[in-house]
């Protein structure tokens, strides 16, 4: 099976106030689909950056992101958004909930930038939500949520939609462990039972237990490339 998305010797420097910061260095990978990768190592050294090349979301100095076949410098910026539409996912820290919205239209509304008519949009919205253990909860706005509650409405938002590529930056950083914990076991099983693509970027070396694949960053570059120990999860295990 082809990767779904390859990366090519990524780099990506930061002009501040005449200073250069090298945030990414030569970097070249590839995911497949049906794994959680988790990108790890200390702050500042370019894993956001790299998860924001890899999903088209900026563009790299130099080197190339071929993404579901697709070569994304070749894409304008109009192009390059389309693509993120159709077939990305995110999910980030702060969860970027609306806070007047009930977790089933959080859900919703992320299909009606699609265009998918209203009652498919609720029955589908209502389906991600039962994924990530949250329908019963549907009627409740962020403020009536935990931290691992907005978390999980977060990550339904950015499945509803059967993603190829699923990104997420810190996912569990505003979590404590235990919701933490089942924050990246969702992402796993979403990515075994959906056969997305997903990479996840954190500074937490508790989550290494629980990834397919661990990908270690230092200054800039890919220093370790390694499977985890976490075994796959059992077909309709809950996270
Ligand atoms: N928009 C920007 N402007 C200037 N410098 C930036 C910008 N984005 C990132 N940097 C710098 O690039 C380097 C890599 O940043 P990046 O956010 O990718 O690291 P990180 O590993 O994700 O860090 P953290 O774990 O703290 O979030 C850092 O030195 C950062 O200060």
């Amino acid at each position: 099976m082809p990767p779904h998305l390859s990366a090519r010797a990524l780099s990506k420097s930061y002009m501040v106030q005449n200073i250069r910061t090298e945030a990414l260095r030569q970097v070249s990978l590839d995911l497949w689909p049906g794994e959680m990768s988790l990108i790890i190592g200390p702050s500042g050294c370019g894993k956001s950056t790299l998860l924001s090349l890899m999903s088209g979301l900026t563009r790299p100095d130099s080197g190339s992101v071929h993404a579901l076949g697709i070569d994304l410098g070749k894409l304008d910026d109009a192009a390059r958004d389309a693509f993120r539409l159709a077939h990305c996912g995110f999910v980030f820290q702060g969860f970027n909930l609306f806070p007047a919205l009930t977790a089933l239209e959080q859900v919703q509304i992320a299909l009606d930038y699609l265009d998918v008519p209203h009652a498919q949009a609720v029955e589908q919205a209502g389906e991600a939500l039962e994924l990530v253990g949250m329908w019963r909860r549907r009627h409740l706005r962020p403020a009536e949520l935990s931290g691992g509650e907005k978390q999980r409405v977060a990550i339904a938002r950015a499945v509803v939609k059967a993603p190829a590529l699923l990104f997420a930056d810190e996912p569990t950083s505003a979590l404590d462990s235990v919701n933490g914990a089942r924050v990246t076991d969702l992402l796993r099983q979403i990515a075994h039972e959906s056969g997305a693509l997903v990479a996840c970027v954190s500074h937490d070396p508790r989550l290494i237990a629980r990834a397919d694949r661990i990908l270690e960053m230092e200054d800039g570059c890919l220093i370790r490339d390694r499977r985890g120990p976490a075994p796959a999860l059992p077909a309709g295990a809950q996270a």
